[in-house]
């Protein structure tokens, strides 16, 4: 069996499809964005718009001239066809496909797609400007126009209606703990993670100019920021209110003069609406790390001459020992785990049975993430795979990837 043979099947793949084809609605910073026009286009900007960083996403309808998206015709269907019919990927078991014809592929993007050589990408980010998950996408993509969005889920629809090229979205924070969010949209979108960045997080606590520490009463913030910061907001004495993102709470306590509130952001986010700086790495821990994620439409392909890392999902049998039974298929080949994460299972999302636990119905069902240090190109992580799916209901690769070996 090949790497690329292990996910779900094509059925499977058509559950998801139609399942996200029904969430529309999400607003790109006011937008709204309409269902997706036929045929699926991307807005390019114009040079000038190019010079204007952070032009929020507009449906419009030009064609596609980017190199990167040279696949709107691939085997003779149009990518709005292979959009609609099951998402074909190299993860998909294209072995259970009756039509099975490898030509009809995408193409998928070298490994060095996620590397910092793409330059001209629009790549979406939740937030306004000043967020961090802004700077991640300049670290992952430098040059790249960055564009800001609502929600999460407005940045994963942004990539698969072709409005952007990329999104780069935060999956965990080594205070704050896993952005849960990202974990279920991950698993309800089909785009694939084509890399990682790793962003030391270090948050101001900022206010309008004249306003002093003492005269705060309540702080702004995104929920994780703040939790970040738990140790020094209590000893502050402030209400925390939880926002969309950091940036939002600066723009916010600027942009109404309050002068009895003040927001946790970054530095960035200080300088651009203008705030005071009252304190600056207020976070509990110097250490403070969130791990972001790249996606794509399509996967790159993945290599060996640089340290790799695999993201996987699937869900197992009832019965003892099974999570112990399928950690051990890593454990066996000496496959380092560095993430392990579990979400309720949504039995719509994965086809998953309508089963019984010994006549009762079961409420609580599992999906498991894992992160594991291999590439897919590596016949020991493929043979893991193949063992894993032995006792697994449903197993998806969401992606294999350079690891991010440095920290800014
Ligand atoms: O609000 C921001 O600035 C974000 O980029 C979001 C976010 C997050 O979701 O975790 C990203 C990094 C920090 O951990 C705090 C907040």
């Amino acid at each position: 069996m090949k790497w690329n043979e292990v996910s779900l099947s094509i059925q499977e793949a058509k559950g998801i499809l139609i399942d996200c084809s029904l969430e529309v609605g999400n607003k790109i910073h006011g937008q709204n964005l309409e269902p997706p026009p036929p045929p699926v286009t991307i807005h390019r900007p114009s040079p000038k718009q190019r010079r204007r960083r952070n032009v929020p996403v507009l449906a419009c309808s030009l064609q596609s001239h980017n190199a990167d998206d040279n696949h709107n015709v691939v085997g003779g269907r149009s990518k709005t066809e292979l959009q609609r019919i099951p998402d074909y990927s190299p993860y998909d078991d294209v072995s259970k496909d009756p039509n099975n014809n490898t030509n009809m592929l995408p193409r998928p993007l070298s490994s060095t797609h996620s590397s910092n050589s793409v330059s001209h990408l629009r790549v979406a980010y939740q937030g306004v400007r000043g967020a961090y998950s802004e700077s991640a996408a300049e670290k992952a993509y430098p040059y790249c126009e960055a564009v800001p969005c609502e929600q999460f889920e407005t940045a994963f629809e942004a990539v698969e209606r072709w409005l952007v090229d990329r999104a780069v979205l935060p999956i965990e924070n080594s205070l704050g703990g896993s952005i849960h969010r990202n974990y279920d949209l991950l698993l309800r979108h089909r785009l694939h993670i084509v890399g990682e960045v790793k962003f030391a997080v270090r948050h101001c606590l900022m206010a309008n100019h004249g306003v002093k520490l003492e005269d705060l009463k309540r702080v702004l913030s995104h929920p994780q920021a703040l939790a970040q910061c738990e140790h020094t907001l209590t000893k502050l004495g402030l209400v925390r209110e939880a926002v969309d993102d950091t940036a939002g709470a600066a723009k916010h306590v600027a942009f109404h003069k309050l002068n009895d509130t003040g927001a946790v952001a970054s530095s960035t986010a200080a300088m651009i609406y203008g705030l005071n700086i009252l304190a600056q790495d207020i976070q509990d821990d110097s250490d403070n790390v969130t791990r972001f994620l790249m996606l794509a439409r399509e996967p790159i392909v993945p290599g060996t001459d640089k340290p790799f890392k695999t993201s996987i999902v699937f869900s197992l049998e009832e019965g003892p020992g099974v999570l112990f039974k399928a950690l051990a298929v890593f454990a066996l080949r000496e496959i380092n785990l560095t993430k392990i994460e579990s979400r309720p299972l949504r039995k719509q999302l994965v086809g998953a049975s309508d089963d019984n636990n010994n006549g009762y119905p079961k409420y609580f069902d599992y999906l498991f993430y894992v992160d594991f240090e291999a590439s897919m190109a590596d016949q020991n992580a493929q043979n893991a795979l193949g063992h894993l799916r032995e006792f697994s209901t449903y197993l998806r690769v969401l992606g294999s990837y350079p690891v991010d070996t440095c920290m800014l």
